[in-house]
C-alpha cells in the first residue's frame, strides 16, 4: 500500500496543458495516475478552480470599487448642507410618489439650508439642488452631461442619435452644426424667407381657425408641429400627405417616452411596451420618408454630423443636401434619430409656450389689445409680415419672454457630471454622478432679482433699460445663451432655455418664430375664451396657480380689416 501511493508523486503530473505537451505524454507519468484520463480529470479540476478564483477576485475587485465609490459619495455628500435623513429622504420620496409640488418642497429646504441643498434619492443616488444665480451659472457650465434617463428616453424613441444623449462628448459637434443651421435662419437679410413658412401655415390653417372653438392644447401642438416641421424639412413638409399621421404619432411617442425609459430593464413582456415600440418604428419610417422627400426637393434638411459641419459653408450657400449620397448607413440612422429628437423636443416645448401665451391672451384682454396695436403700428401697412416688422414689436418679444419666465417647460433643469467631481467656487464639492437640479420657478421668480412682483405676469419688466432685448436675435458667436440683461443676476436667473454647456440650441430661433406666429395670428384674429371657460378663468387670473388652469377652449374670431 505504502509502496504504491508513496511512489505516486502528484507533482509529477504536469500542472498545465503546456507542461503535459512538453513531457513525453501520459506514458512518462507515474503509473498510479492512471494514464491520460486521470491527467485530464485533474487538469480540469485545477483549471476550474483557477477560473473560479479569477472570477471571485474580479467580482471582489468590482465590489470593492463600488463600495469605495459609495463611501466616497456618502462622505462628499454628507459635507453638503441638507436634511439628516439617511440614504433616502422620506419627504422627497413622498413628493415623487404622489406627484406633489417639488418646487415647494425644494423651496422649504433652500430656506433652511441655503443656496445648495443635498438630498438622498436612494442609497447610491444623490440629488443636489442649486438656487443661487452665480452658482447656477457655474453648475450649468461645468456639469456638461445630461442625466442618463434623459438619454435613454431619446434613445428609446429615436434609436441612435447624437443630440440629447447623456454624454457631452457625443453631442458636442452636432450641437455646433445645428447652431450654424439655425443661425442661418436667424441671419436677417441672409435668408428672409426663413419665416415665410408661418405665412403658409396661417394660410393652410384658416379652415381650422374657423371652427366654433378650438382646444388650446391641441391647437398649440398643431402650430408648433407645423412651424418646426416646415423649418427642418422646408417646403416638402407643407405638401406632404402623411402630416396628419406623423403629427399623431409624434404626440403619442412624446407622451409615453419618459415612462418607458424609467424602467431599468426594458419590459419586453408588456404588450403596451411593445405597442410603444411599434409606434416608434412607424415614426422612424415616416421620418425617413420626409427626409427623402425633402432631399428630393433639394430643400432644407441639413446633415447634423461632423462631416456636414465641415461642409457647412457650402450648405449655407444653399446647397443643403450636398454629400447626401456619400453618407454611410450609420450616419443616415443618426441623422434620422437627431431629426426625430429635434421634432419631439422642439414641438413639445414650443407647444407649451404657445399654449401658455394663448391662455394669457384670454385671461388678460388688455394684453391682447396692446399687442394688436403694436402689431398694426409695426407692420407699416405692408401686406406680408416681415422679420424686420417683428423685430420692432418689443412688447410682443417681451410678452414671449415673460411667458417663458413664468411657466417653463419643466420644473427642474437637470444636469450631471458623469466622470468628474465638481468643485464649486463656494468650496462645495459635488461628487461625480450626482443629479444636479436647478428649480426653475424658484430662480425665475426670485423676488431679490425680479422685484416684489416676481410672481406676476408683467411683460414691461423686459422693456426696462437694463434689458437687452436685441440680444435675443443676435446670432450667438460661440456663447451658449443670450446676454439678456446688464444685470448679471437677471441674465443668470432667466433659464427657460437652460444655460451653459448644454443650453438650448434653438432658443433664439424659437423666440423669434413664436413671436412671428403670435403676430400673424393676432393680426388677423381675436382670441377669446369659450363662454364655458370665462368664469373659471376669471377666478384664477391673479394667481401663481395659472398652470393649473384647465385646457382652455378658445374661439378665434376673424378681425374686420
Ligand atoms: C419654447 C421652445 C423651447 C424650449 C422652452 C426649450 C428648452 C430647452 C431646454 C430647457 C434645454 C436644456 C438646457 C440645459 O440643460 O441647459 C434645451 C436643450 C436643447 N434644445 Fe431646446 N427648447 C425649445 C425649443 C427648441 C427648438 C425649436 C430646438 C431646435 C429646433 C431646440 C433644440 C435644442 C437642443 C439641440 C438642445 C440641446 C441638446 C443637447 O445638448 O443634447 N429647442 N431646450
Amino acid at each position: 500500500m505504502a509502496s504504491s501511493t508513496s511512489s505516486c508523486d502528484s507533482t509529477a503530473v504536469p500542472f498545465t496543458l503546456l507542461g503535459a505537451l512538453l513531457t513525453a505524454g501520459p506514458a512518462a507519468w507515474p503509473a498510479c495516475v492512471g494514464g491520460g484520463r486521470a491527467f485530464l480529470r485533474d487538469y480540469a479540476q485545477r483549471g476550474t478552480n483557477a477560473l473560479l478564483w479569477a472570477v471571485l477576485l474580479a467580482v471582489t475587485w468590482v465590489l470593492l470599487l463600488r463600495v469605495a465609490a459609495l463611501l466616497r459619495l456618502w462622505a462628499l455628500g454628507s459635507r453638503i448642507p441638507g436634511p439628516r435623513a439617511l440614504l433616502a429622504d422620506p419627504g422627497l420620496a413622498d413628493v415623487l410618489r404622489t406627484g406633489g409640488d417639488i418646487t415647494g418642497f425644494l423651496s422649504k429646504l433652500h430656506s433652511s439650508y441655503g443656496p445648495v441643498v443635498r438630498l438622498w434619492v436612494g442609497p447610491s443616488q444623490l440629488l443636489v439642488s442649486v438656487k443661487d444665480p452665480t452658482l447656477v451659472k457655474e453648475v450649468l457650465t461645468k456639469a456638461e452631461d445630461k442625466l442618463p434617463l434623459t438619454g435613454r428616453t431619446y434613445n428609446l424613441a429615436c434609436g441612435r442619435l447624437s443630440l440629447f444623449v447623456s454624454s457631452f462628448e457625443k453631442v458636442k459637434s452636432t450641437r455646433e452644426s445645428l447652431k450654424i443651421f439655425l443661425n442661418e435662419k436667424l441671419t436677417i437679410g441672409g435668408n428672409l424667407n426663413s419665416f415665410k413658412v408661418i405665412d403658409a401655415i396661417m394660410y393652410r390653417s384658416d379652415s381650422i381657425m374657423s371652427k366654433d372653438f378650438l382646444d388650446s392644447r391641441s391647437f398649440s401642438w398643431h402650430m408648433a408641429f407645423n412651424i418646426i416641421g416646415a423649418t427642418l424639412f422646408g417646403d416638402a413638409f407643407l405638401d406632404w400627405s402623411d402630416t396628419v399621421t406623423y403629427e399623431e404619432l409624434l404626440m403619442m411617442v412624446a407622451k409615453d417616452g419618459c415612462f418607458w425609459a424609467s424602467y431599468a430593464v426594458c419590459p419586453f413582456w408588456k404588450p403596451s411596451y411593445r405597442r410603444y415600440q411599434t409606434l416608434c418604428a412607424k415614426l422612424k419610417i415616416l421620418t425617413e420618408s420626409i427626409i427623402r422627400k425633402s432631399r428630393d426637393q433639394n430643400s432644407s434638411v441639413h446633415h447634423f454630423d461632423q462631416r456636414s459641419y465641415q461642409k457647412s459653408e457650402g450648405m449655407m450657400a444653399g446647397h443643403s443636401l450636398l454629400g447626401a449620397a456619400e453618407e454611410s448607413l450609420s450616419s443616415e440612422e443618426e441623422i434620422c434619430g437627431n431629426i426625430m429628437g429635434l421634432m419631439l423636443h422642439g414641438i413639445s416645448t414650443s407647444a407649451n409656450l404657445i399654449g401658455n401665451i394663448l391662455t394669457r391672451l384670454i385671461v388678460f384682454p388688455k394684453l391682447q389689445d396692446q399687442l394688436h396695436a403694436e402689431i398694426v403700428a409695426a407692420c407699416n401697412e405692408s401686406s406680408e409680415l416681415e422679420v424686420d416688422d417683428v423685430l420692432r414689436m418689443r412688447f410682443l418679444l417681451a410678452t414671449v419672454c415673460e411667458s417663458a419666465r413664468l411657466l417653463p417647460a419643466g420644473p427642474l433643469l437637470q444636469r450631471c457630471s458623469l466622470k468628474h467631481d465638481l468643485t464649486l467656487g463656494s468650496g462645495i464639492t459635488v461628487p461625480a454622478g450626482a443629479i444636479l437640479v436647478v428649480p426653475l420657478n424658484l430662480v425665475q421668480m426670485d423676488a431679490s432679482v425680479w422685484g416684489n412682483d416676481a410672481g406676476q405676469f408683467n411683460p414691461h419688466r423686459f422693456l426696462k433699460k437694463d434689458i437687452v432685448l436685441g440680444d435675443i436675435l443676435a446670432a450667438p458667436s460661440g456663447s451658449n445663451g443670450m446676454n439678456l440683461s446688464t444685470d448679471c443676476a437677471k441674465t443668470e436667473s432667466f433659464l427657460p432655455f437652460g444655460s451653459g454647456s448644454r443650453a438650448c440650441v434653438g432658443q433664439k430661433f424659437v423666440i423669434l418664430a413664436i413671436s412671428m406666429f403670435i403676430a400673424s395670428l393676432l393680426r388677423e384674429y381675436e382670441v377669446q375664451p369659450h363662454p364655458s371657460l370665462s368664469k373659471e378663468v376669471g377666478s384664477k387670473v391673479d394667481s401663481s396657480h395659472f398652470h393649473h388652469l384647465p385646457n382652455s377652449k378658445i374661439i378665434l374670431t376673424k378681425r374686420m380689416i
